[in-house]
């Protein structure tokens, strides 16, 4: 008896799994949302896979270009279905300039948040932040206190730091001769100084702290992919109560959280000192505690703006001065320009500083460059908050968007020569502003552009100007592998550029 009611209920167990089972794909897969598009109101979709629709594409590792090859077949603005869930891809700049120019308040949300509580991406942050009064009162704050010119003056003693300690390790490897790997070294560069900047302090190497956070970071990256598509299915298995990926993405937030916790506690410590800095930090503690406050922030709002800024800021100034690295080693007559272009305008008796930049066109035409062929967010996503008519098809309210600034950027219809490294492009007249502006996104475009362009080809502007003026580059093979990997948040190189620095003789005693 006992045996029997045993293998009753076994198969009533397994009676209930089927019927969940084939709840869960009706409600993922067939059932159409109450507010479901009408498909043939919506641009032209490509062939796809029964029930995940275009999913393989997206998590194909080459994601944007998996996208553009689809593109160039079928047309610069698709739909694309992640199951039910349609997605308007747009691969050229006519219709990403359609877009920003009618319609960038409708497209001015991302609302692609996985995990609302989570301090990674997301609902403290400011980057899945709607359209609204919290967004705007953080854009406003980091336009004036973090990149406003004279803040950035004002900090710009502490970039010059930077930059020589960099400069110095640089010449300690060329010492040695040992390899550098650029994206370890530029890290540190661009934590340290970014952390300074905005918190007034670095992460200690010493104790551990520094490599704590940059493995933090790593593992946040590495989620982009699930948190992207834990975003996309929120809905529908929000409906089922699955909440996917959520613990390893609230593992990694839990960490930073312990992190930055600490480090509020310590800087509440030093105010208490009659500590005057005024920097980012402050400036949010202040806001924090101010009853009148424009808007009234938490503790989680604080913490989530400094892990996007670790996770937005830093790997992307980073894997830009590695690819470009590697194009200059690449096309030694780009090397040789530039060098006669630092060395006739700085000298050869100091090393390059920042405010240089503007004295030196092709150095930044070199990175602008390095931008277009190489941008760290190839994907820019957002969310049309309202139904709008694009190019004659109509748009859903709610939809996502995806604009691929990688086949913008690579376009044949608005580039000479795409695929081709060639500087000289941004220097010729014809290349106004304006024109630019839709066809070069490396940085998005409209009102949720990034804000930290100018601050990041300060960055990457310095960091390439040292090694080009201070050292020789040696690569094994004499030419560096090009290969992409886009596994996480930022389009990286498969083989991280390693080489050997020989100091240029002239340029070694700038210390002694
Ligand atoms: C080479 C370096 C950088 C690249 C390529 C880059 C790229 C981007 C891109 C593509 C976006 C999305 C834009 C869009 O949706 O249209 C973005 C957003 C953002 N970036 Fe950057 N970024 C860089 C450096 C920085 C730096 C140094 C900062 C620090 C201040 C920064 C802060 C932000 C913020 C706060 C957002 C969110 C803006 C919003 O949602 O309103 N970025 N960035």
């Amino acid at each position: 008896m006992a045996a029997m009611l045993y293998v009753d209920f076994q198969n009533f167990f397994i009676l209930i799994l089927l019927c969940f089972l084939s709840l869960l794909s009706y409600s993922l897969f067939f059932k159409k949302p109450k507010d479901s598009p009408r498909f043939d109101l919506l641009p032209p979709s490509p062939p796809s896979l029964p029930i995940i629709g275009h999913l393989h594409l997206l998590l194909s590792s080459l994601t944007h270009k998996s996208l553009q090859k689809l593109s160039s077949k079928y047309g610069p603005l698709l739909h694309i279905r992640i199951f039910n869930i349609p997605i308007i891809l747009v691969s050229s700049a006519s219709v990403a300039y359609e877009i920003f120019k009618f319609h960038d308040v409708n497209v001015s949300t991302r609302a692609l948040v996985a995990i609302d509580e989570s301090l990674v991406f997301g609902s403290y942050g400011i980057i899945n932040a709607p359209y609204g009064d919290y967004w705007k009162f953080m854009k406003k704050l980091i336009a004036t206190k973090l990149l406003r010119p004279d803040s950035l003056e004002r900090s710009r003693g502490v970039r010059a730091e930077e930059v020589q300690r960099f400069h110095k390790s640089l010449l300690e490897k060329a010492r040695k001769n040992e390899s550098v790997e650029i994206s370890k070294e530029a890290m540190k560069l661009m934590n340290n100084t970014l952390c300074r900047m905005s918190m007034g302090r670095s992460f200690s190497e010493e104790n551990g702290e520094a490599e704590k956070i940059r493995g933090l970071v790593g593992e946040s990256y590495a989620l982009t992919k699930k948190m992207f598509l834990a975003a996309l299915l929120r809905k529908p298995l929000k409906k089922l109560g699955i909440p996917l990926f959520k613990k390893e993405i609230m593992s990694v937030s839990d960490r930073l959280d312990e992190l930055l916790e600490r480090i509020l506690v310590e800087r509440r410590e030093k105010l208490e000192e009659n500590h005057e800095d005024g920097d980012m930090m402050d400036v949010l503690l202040a806001a924090y505690r101010d009853e009148e406050a424009e808007y009234k922030i938490t503790r989680n709002h604080i913490k989530a703006f400094f892990v996007e800024l670790f996770v937005g800021a830093t790997d992307t100034s980073v894997q830009t001065t590695q690819w470009t690295m590697a194009e200059i080693i690449n096309n030694h007559n780009v090397l040789e320009m530039l060098r006669e272009e630092i060395d006739s305008v700085v000298g050869k008796a100091r090393l390059i500083q920042e405010t240089d930049l503007p004295n030196l066109p092709y150095l930044q035409a070199v990175v602008k460059e390095g931008l277009r062929l190489h941008p760290p967010g190839p994907l820019i996503v957002r969310t049309f908050q309202e139904r709008c008519e694009i190019k004659g098809f109509c748009i859903p309210e709610k939809t996502t968007l995806v604009i691929n600034a990688y086949a913008v950027m690579r376009d044949p219809d608005s580039w000479e020569d795409p695929d081709e490294f060639k500087p000289e492009r941004f220097l010729s007249p014809r290349e106004d502003e304006k024109e630019l502006s839709f066809k070069y996104l490396p940085f998005g475009s409209g009102r949720r552009g990034c804000p930290g362009g100018n601050l990041s080809q300060i960055f990457v502007g310095t960091a390439i100007g040292v090694m080009v003026q201070c050292f020789e580059w040696k690569v094994e093979g004499g030419k560096v592998n090009m290969e992409e990997s886009f596994e996480g948040m930022n389009l990286s190189m498969v083989h991280p550029l390693k080489c050997f620095p020989v100091a240029r003789p002239q340029n070694s005693f700038f210390y002694l």
